[in-house]
């Protein structure tokens, strides 16, 4: 049976139910397990700026300074913008997500907690 049957009455597959569908599940498992929240990363690159592990990106473009962390949004938000007009939803998703990740640093860099920004959504 196809794995797409639309219509009324269509028997969905069940997860498992179709080529390839345990490598897919395992890697949603791996997803499930590596992804974070706005509020997770907050944290932890907050954590990165309290105790400057060696290495850390978030912990150099924090000595690099507001000037060039702003720079670095900028370059994001246009990367993004181009990811949304002229490529894959995948891939601006990616950009989109680098965004938020340097519109964090930025927040950590001027000490500016997650509720202040909140606060005015
Ligand atoms: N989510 C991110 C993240 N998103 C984007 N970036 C940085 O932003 C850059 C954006 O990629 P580009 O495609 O623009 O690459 P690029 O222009 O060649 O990058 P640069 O030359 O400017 O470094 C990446 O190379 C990373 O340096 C990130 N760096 C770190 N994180 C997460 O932040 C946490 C702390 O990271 P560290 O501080 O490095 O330990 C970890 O959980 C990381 O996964």
């Amino acid at each position: 049976m196809p794995i797409s049957q639309g219509g009324r009455g269509a028997r969905r597959p069940a997860p498992r139910d179709y080529p390839g569908a345990d490598t897919l599940n395992a890697q949603a498992h791996d997803l499930r397990e590596t992804m974070k929240t706005f509020e997770e990363l907050y944290a932890e690159l907050a954590e990165k700026a309290r105790t400057r592990p060696a290495g850390s990106g978030t912990v150099a473009a924090l000595d690099a300074g507001v000037h060039a962390i702003g720079k670095k949004v900028v370059e994001e938000a246009a990367e993004s913008w181009m990811a949304a007009e002229h490529e894959s939803a995948d891939r601006a998703a990616e950009e989109i997500s680098q965004l938020l990740y340097h519109v964090q640093v930025l927040m950590l860099a001027r000490g500016i907690g997650l509720d202040e920004v909140y606060k005015h959504l």
